[in-house]
């Protein structure tokens, strides 16, 4: 139509950007190319959500997206994660321990902790196999999406179709409350790499920023000094390591794990003088939004302090976790699960950044750090 003709030359010839959070859109092809819906976690990968099943959160509008969103808040919301903390604990100072003292390399984190205690998979020979097949299927997401029997795309869709039955049978098993092993499947894609993002650009961050390792270092000790020898952290240690969070918030505003997403429209709308039909995809960039020196100051430095008021952030200006009717419900476990990582990180490890060059020759290295709790 001409109105949609007009549309589409707008799109073309602008790049519309509003610093507005929620309502932006850019310009580019891919806005009326691009028809499935890929779940925000995944980013530009090319698995499209629809492929995590049907009754997916993702696939899902209105009443329905509300009640199965619902089922899943039920054990994400900060009630419920009180009870996970001395298991996430537990789990974090196992992997630390086997995984990552003394190594050269070290592996993810948080898929593991997800794995024990979203779904209660216990430590051996089903657990390994169950984080090795995801993380096979996940390869998939960033492959080229073709078919052939020799394909990393197609080993990983084959690793998927594993990795589903086992959930199937971990909930049958279980007999835990979850009905839709779709929503499984979507928190684990959901939870896999995006808190392990945030912890890897903070350890960064700690390096590059002295002053702020020695404050968020002080603020961790402080706590471990508090502790007997092998006694947990509670939910109100958490709640005290106000800089330490304040970190994770500027590592995410300058690294948004997930950096944009898409949204489908779902009325013709009208907005700054542009029109977007019906069906399109809307896409909007946090990545962009955080970078507004109008809403953060000097945006390219790592400054935590901007987050000590938070009244002076405006809505929907700070938004690594999305917002809305579908902004993240794991976002209180993410941040439970930064927490304790970053305690055991800073109170057992030191470590240095290394040029590249460095880490080709394997001369990089890490010092083990007293154990304070
Ligand atoms: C630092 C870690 C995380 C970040 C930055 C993050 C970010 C996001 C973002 C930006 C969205 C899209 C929100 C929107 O469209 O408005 C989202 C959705 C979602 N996230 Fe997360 N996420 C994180 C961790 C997790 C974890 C650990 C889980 C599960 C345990 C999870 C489960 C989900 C689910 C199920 C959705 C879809 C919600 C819906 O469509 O209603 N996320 N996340």
């Amino acid at each position: 139509s001409r109105k949609s003709q007009k549309i589409r030359s707008n799109f073309q010839a602008k790049s519309l950007w509003q610093t507005n959070g929620f309502h932006q859109w850019t310009s580019g092809k891919q806005v009326h190319i691009l028809r499935r819906q890929y779940h925000p976690c995944q980013q530009s990968t090319n698995i499209p959500s629809e492929d995590l099943g049907s009754q997916n959160l993702l696939e899902l509008m209105g009443k329905d997206h509300k009640r199965v969103r619902e089922a899943l808040l039920s054990f994400l919301k900060p009630d419920s994660l009180k009870q996970y903390v001395g298991k996430l604990e537990m789990e974090i100072r196992e992997h630390l321990e086997k995984h990552w003292e003394g190594k050269q390399q070290v592996t993810t984190l948080t898929f593991n902790i997800i794995c024990s205690i979203l779904f209660g998979v216990k430590h051996g020979a089903r657990r390994e196999r169950f984080v090795e097949l995801f993380d096979e299927a996940i390869k998939g997401m960033w492959s080229v999406p073709v078919t052939l029997p020799f394909t990393q795309y197609n080993r990983s869709i084959k690793a998927s179709e594993k990795v589903r039955k086992m959930v199937k049978d971990l909930i049958r098993e279980k007999r835990m409350e979850l009905q839709q092993k779709e929503n499984v499947m979507l928190a684990m894609v959901a939870g896999h790499e995006t808190s392990a993002t945030v912890l890897t650009f903070m350890i960064r961050a700690l390096a590059n920023n002295p002053e702020v390792y020695a404050a968020l270092l002080y603020e961790q000790e402080q706590i471990a000094k508090s502790k007997r020898l092998g006694e947990f952290l509670t939910w109100e240690d958490l709640a005290s390591m106000k800089y330490t969070w304040r970190v994770a918030m500027e590592t995410m505003r300058l690294v948004p794990p997930v950096f944009a997403g898409f949204r489908t429209a779902l009325k013709d709308m009208e907005y700054g003088g542009y029109l977007i039909p019906k069906g399109w995809q809307v896409f909007w960039a946090m990545s962009m939004t955080h970078m507004e020196s109008s809403l953060f100051p000097e945006p390219t430095q790592f400054d935590p302090s901007r987050f000590e008021n938070l009244t002076s952030v405006p809505p929907y200006s700070y938004i690594p976790f999305g917002g809305g009717p579908r902004i993240c419900p794991g976002q209180e476990f993410a941040k439970l699960e930064i927490l304790v990582a970053t305690h055991y990180l800073v109170t057992r490890f030191t470590w240095k950044l290394w040029h590249r060059q460095f880490l080709q020759q394997g001369s990089y290295t890490k010092t083990n750090k007293r154990a304070s709790c």
